[in-house]
């Protein structure tokens, strides 16, 4: 073994490291390791696992005059377990000593609780002393109580620069070469010798302060985390490490929650410009996160959290153009040393909402209750409110230049922030939010603000032929999408009429097998799942062509969801059915996208909306409107064929509706120019559209499964209508909007026609549709659009087209 005469590596490692187990064993490698490469190095603990939670609960039995003998058994048992020959029996004295005062005086000072917390941090420090000393390492057990001198506040004690410096510098001097100095941290001493904490922190400050001294190489922070992330990898899966971040960057972290962090520790080694990196002990092929001087050319963007939080409200008519309000409200709470994090007024003054520590919530409310009690009786104030059940989130990184896309993608997923601030100088907005929504929240502003895919949480409803193929299609390009757009289209819902699969990290393409064996469900159980797997950017897909479901609309727009459906039903209700709907999605900010309710996946309702907004006056739009009945009529006229046979291989091929009647009887195609008349501001209801049906009177009553059975019947209706027509005629059965269409409500009308084969209409071939729209600057020349109209593969991409748009939206 030998060491180099390069600068000292201070190592410090956290209660989680030095907990039973694996935690202790993974130290010990590390310093062994380290050691054995010649690195010189010092080594700063805390207590070990959760001793000092453990130690203050003992106390606050103590004082209660509760028994603490079971759970001081226990401190004591854990710290000596496993190693049978290590003896802390001094320190066990000392904690026997003092929890008995305790509990006789019922009473006790900071003081006695810091002798009481120090025990955590000496007894961890000859325990690793022992264990290393063992395995032949020149191991020395520094109790820090006598290099770090400190002012007289216990529980928070400042250190005393200059004479803590002396005496580091003096121990490293004598304890130096090969040997490794285990340092207590958290805890050191006044000018009387009495042992003093260093709060909130301690160890990590204790290393920081001895890197400082001995103008360490680096200070190197083992955790239980990788480094530092864009945000809590608890509350966000998407959440990335951040490889490197500046001082000032990790200072705004550290002051935002980031509890890794904390302001005051990074001072001392911003001063010597000591870089600082987070490691995790039970990871050794991560480098962590490397904290220096440099600025980071991007300027980093974290999110970190305040939770323990509450939020004060102080409203009062009476307030406005008050001067000093907001100077009295901060002498009242600095007088109860109550400090404020977050403060946001209107400019009225009229409402007042700071954020303090929850702890210190009602003490604050009673102090402003005192302070404005005059202002009480006047009715200048009217009421001052605590809101426990909230947490701040800050973004750091943030301005307000780009901060309404993080805002804005909030309110898609109805979080409503109950306030937001920001910094003047340097980046950083904070919002507050309830804490039920916090996890939710977290997660839309990460995938808005990182190049990380953003989520999108689809539920499909209907797994026929169209919702089938669309998942499909969705699960065969999810990869492609994520790479090429950063969006993450999870599938986290299918659902028939009866059964539901439910998977809120997406279904794979085992999905349909494994529907049936779900759970039967009710909307507000998908609702209920979402929610509580904080699940954001939600959309649903109706690829049904039930009316029930529709009934459904209202609840998921409520709720978050966003809609896309193929269905066509919700469209041709009635027209206040139509209006309500719309108000509603306008109230929560909700998209309803339906592309593929006329023409399937042909670009139709986007053409018409983008014409009537513009101002294109269009004066009329006719065409063959069905994809099934095009290739019926299209097939039939030119084939030698039976009605029926054709009829029953357009079913075949998925043209379609679920029940064919719909679109022989006309409904189909009526639906359709329904829907285009209400697009341009029309307010016709469906039992205005005029259709002939094409199903006999006979057949049109009883099931669907008889009428399948009986479709010969219509072969020589349709015969007589194939041979009554003139020369080089075919069949097609169009719709055609109409009329006066600047007035309240147009003509609409489906019928079968006899067209030349030659013109337009008559050329339209297989399942093609075909669209003529008149406006008035295109004259008698219309905007055609022709393509495939039905069909499950052409009609799911245009569901899936729908859905990109809708991820483009949010
Ligand atoms: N086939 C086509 O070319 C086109 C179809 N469409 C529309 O697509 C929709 C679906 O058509 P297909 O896939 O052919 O139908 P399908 O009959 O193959 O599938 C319908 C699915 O909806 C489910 N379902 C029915 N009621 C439900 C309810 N209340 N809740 C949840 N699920 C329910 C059924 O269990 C089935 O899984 C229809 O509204 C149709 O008008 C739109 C454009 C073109
Ligand atoms: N059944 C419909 C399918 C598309 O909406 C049709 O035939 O057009």
């Amino acid at each position: 073994m030998y060491f180099k005469e390069d600068k000292m590596k201070i190592l410090k490692f956290g209660g989680k490291s030095l907990a039973n187990g694996k935690g202790i064993h993974k130290v010990i490698n590390i310093i062994e390791n380290k050691v054995g490469n010649g690195e010189s190095i010092t080594v700063v603990l805390s207590a070990r696992g959760r001793s000092t939670d453990q130690l203050e609960e003992i106390l606050d039995r103590a004082v209660n005059n509760e028994s603490y003998q079971e759970q001081l058994q226990a401190f004591k048992q854990y710290q000596v377990d496993s190693y049978g020959d290590f003896k802390v029996d001094d320190e066990f004295k000392t904690l026997d000593k003092l929890f008995e005062g305790v509990s006789l005086l019922g009473d006790y000072s900071k003081r006695i609780k810091d002798q009481v917390l120090s025990q955590g941090e000496v007894i961890s420090a000859k325990l690793l002393t022992h264990i290393l000393k063992e395995k032949g390492i020149n191991a020395n057990f520094t109790d820090s109580r006598e290099l770090i001198k400190t002012d007289g506040k216990f529980g928070e004690a400042q250190p005393l620069d200059k004479l803590s410096k002396e005496n580091v510098v003096k121990h490293f001097k004598k304890y130096n070469g090969t040997t490794v100095n285990i340092v207590t941290g958290f805890i050191a001493s006044n000018t009387k010798n009495e042992t003093t904490t260093l709060g909130r922190n301690g160890s990590n400050y204790t290393a920081a302060l001895l890197a400082n001294y001995l103008d360490a190489e680096e200070l190197q922070n083992f955790t239980h985390v990788s480094g530092i992330y864009t945000a809590n990898p608890d509350l966000v899966s998407d959440a990335k490490k951040i490889e490197r971040l500046s001082y000032t960057e990790a200072n705004e972290l550290a002051y935002f929650g980031a509890n890794i962090l904390h302001a005051k520790t990074i001072i001392p080694l911003i001063e010597k410009n000591i870089p600082l990196r987070i490691l995790n002990t039970f990871d050794d092929q991560n480098n962590g996160t490397l904290i220096t001087a440099e600025n980071s050319s991007k300027g980093i963007k974290s999110l970190s959290v305040l939770e323990n939080v509450s939020l004060i409200n102080l409203e009062g008519r009476g307030l406005l153009g008050r001067v000093g309000v907001d100077a009295r409200i901060f002498k009242a709470l600095a007088y109860k040393n109550i400090s404020v994090s977050i403060i946001s007024q209107g400019s009225s003054e009229r409402g007042i909402g700071l954020v303090v520590e929850s702890e210190k919530a009602i003490e604050a409310k009673k102090v402003l209750k005192q302070e404005f009690e005059a202002d009480f009786y006047k009715k200048d104030v009217n009421k001052i409110t605590v809101a426990n059940e909230v947490a701040v989130i800050s973004i750091i990184g943030q301005d307000l230049s780009t901060f309404h896309r993080p805002y804005n993608a909030l309110i898609k997923n109805q979080v409503i922030p109950l306030l937001f601030n920001n910094t003047v100088s340097g980046k950083n907005v904070s919002l507050v939010v309830y804490k039920a929504q916090l996890h939710k929240a977290l997660n839309v502003i990460h995938g808005e603000i990182f190049g990380v895919a953003k989520k999108i949480n689809i539920a499909v409803f209907g797994h026929g032929l169209v919702g089938g193929t669309l998942i499909d299609q969705i699960l065969k390009s999810a990869k492609d999408i994520e790479k090429r757009k950063k969006i993450d289209l999870n599938i986290f819902a299918v659902a028939n009429s009866r059964k539901i699969l439910l998977n809120e990290n997406g279904v794979d393409t085992n999905w349909k097998s494994i529907v049936e064996e779900g759970d039967s469900y009710q909307i507000k159980d998908v609702i209920k799942f979402a929610d509580a797997h904080h699940l954001e950017n939600l959309i649903a897909i109706d690829n049904t062509a039930s009316k029930d479901f529709t009934d459904n609309y209202s609840v998921l727009i409520e709720n978050g969801f966003d809609l896309v459906s193929s269905n066509k039903v919700a469209n041709t209700l009635s027209f206040d059915f139509y209006k309500e709907l719309r108000m509603k999605l306008e109230k929560h900010q909700k998209q309803y996208l339906y592309e593929t309710n006329v023409g399937a996946g042909l670009p139709l309702i986007d053409t018409i909306k983008l014409l009537h907004l513009s101002g294109e006056n269009i004066t009329r739009i006719k065409g063959v409107f069905s994809g099934s009945l095009s290739y019926l009529f299209n097939t039939f006229s030119k084939e030698k064929r039976l009605f029926s046979e054709v009829l029953g291989e357009a079913i075949n091929k998925g043209y379609t509706e679920p029940d064919p009647r719909e679109d022989l009887c006309g409904n189909d195609v009526g639906r359709k120019l329904l829907i285009l008349a209400r697009e341009l501001g029309l307010s016709n209801e469906f039992n205005d559209v005029n259709i002939h049906n094409l199903i006999p009177e006979n057949l049109r009553e009883g099931a669907a499964d008889t009428f399948l059975k009986r479709l010969k019947e219509l072969d020589s209706v349709y015969q007589k209508i194939k041979d009554e027509q003139k020369p080089n005629h075919v069949l097609r059965y169009i719709g055609d909007l109409h009329g006066d269409l600047f007035k309240e409500k147009g003509i609409l009308d489906v019928k079968l026609v006899s067209v030349p084969e030659s013109s337009a209409l008559g050329q339209v071939k297989g399942s093609d549709s075909i669209f003529e729209i008149y406006t008035e600057s295109y004259g008698d020349q219309p905007i055609v659009i022709q393509g495939a109209g039905a069909g499950a593969a052409v009609t799911a991409r245009g569901v899936f087209g729908d859905i990109l748009r809708l991820t483009e939206k949010s």
